[in-house]
């Protein structure tokens, strides 16, 4: 058996004289909820649409599940689930008649799995009224729905909260967790907006002009899907700076950064009581303290050279 449901080797793509993705290697660990996250621009489609073959790898390869998609497209493409454009759903048809189109296409599907899939993103109410009347916000869990029916172990979401309001990105959120429990699949989630699923995801991968910037874990493990954690950017204005920076490094495994007076670093609200006093009881004088103004957003944005995204 494979060791990551998918993997990005050196992966590039040229179209014309330009090359829009540059050489991309990582790997999505099974069963997590992995989120692609760049700029308008930054790549992340075309990657995308190289994952589930939609087009051609100009070099490098994509693992899925061990096979590559070059040589074993086949073996590699069941495997997959995705919505990459908007799904295309009949809207004079309900929820469950568009399903059934789908799952007829396809041997495997049963009517009962159909079920379970609706049961999954929460549309069992309203599975028979037409699509035409649907929110977007449902719109995008019935695609979802449909990209699970053939039992894929990897489901590809491109910018899925796009348009949502906040309830309806809320509702993704928790979908997209219980279904990575559930159906134990991985899932990879594009979004230009880091803010809209960090808390769905496990990892996130940052890519700009088709590089990979960094790859952040957002949560300790898998599974701790409920524990909503709340992350906050802080800023603490501290003398000596330079020991509380090397404190918090050594004693709470933080990487704080210098903004002039400021000590400014990402950590769990709950941590917040211990770090101030690790600083304290190292005669380090704290002045103030409070939640970065700056949104985390940002924050990584300017890590990367980029104040501005969207
Ligand atoms: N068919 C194409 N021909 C030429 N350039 C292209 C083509 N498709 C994409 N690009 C360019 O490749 C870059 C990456 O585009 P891509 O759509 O993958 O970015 P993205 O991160 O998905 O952005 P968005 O969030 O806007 O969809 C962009 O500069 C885009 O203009």
């Amino acid at each position: 058996m494979a060791e990551f449901a998918m993997e990005l080797i050196h992966t590039k793509k040229r179209i014309g004289q330009k090359e829009i993705i540059k050489g991309l290697s990582f790997q999505i660990k099974k069963g997590e909820v992995f989120g692609f996250i760049g700029p308008n621009g930054a790549g992340k489609t075309t990657t995308i649409r190289m994952m589930v073959g939609l087009m051609n790898i100009t070099s490098g390869d994509i693992l899925i599940q061990g096979n590559s998609i070059k040589t074993k497209f086949k073996e590699a493409i069941k495997e997959v689930g995705a919505i990459v454009e908007n799904p295309e759903m009949y809207p004079f048809m309900t929820g469950w008649q568009n399903l059934m189109h789908y799952a007829r296409m396809s041997s495997d599907v049963t009517k009962e799995r159909v079920h379970e899939v609706v049961a999954l993103v929460g549309l069992e109410k309203a599975i028979n009224q037409k699509v035409g009347r649907y929110s977007l916000g449902m719109r995008q869990r019935l695609g979802i729905a449909q990209a699970l029916l053939s039992y894929p172990s990897i489901l590809i979401l491109d910018e899925p909260t796009n348009g949502l309001d906040p309830a309806g990105i809320r509702e993704i959120r928790q979908y997209i967790r219980r279904i990575a429990e559930e159906e134990q699949v991985s899932v990879i989630i594009s979004s230009h907006l880091l803010s809209e699923i960090e808390m769905m995801c496990d990892r996130i991968g940052i890519i700009k002009n088709g590089e990979l910037i960094t790859i952040e874990s957002v949560r300790a493990a898998v599974g701790e899907s409920e524990k909503e954690k709340e992350l906050l950017m802080m800023q603490v204005e501290a003398a000596p700076i330079d020991k509380a920076i090397n404190l918090l490094q050594a004693k709470h495994s933080i990487k704080a950064v210098r903004e002039e007076k400021m000590l400014v670093f990402q950590t769990e609200k709950e941590n917040v009581p211990s770090i101030i006093k690790t600083l304290v009881e190292q005669d380090i004088a704290i002045y103030q303290a409070g939640v970065a103004k700056k949104s985390l957003e940002d924050k990584f944005f300017d890590l990367i050279g980029e104040n501005t995204i969207g």
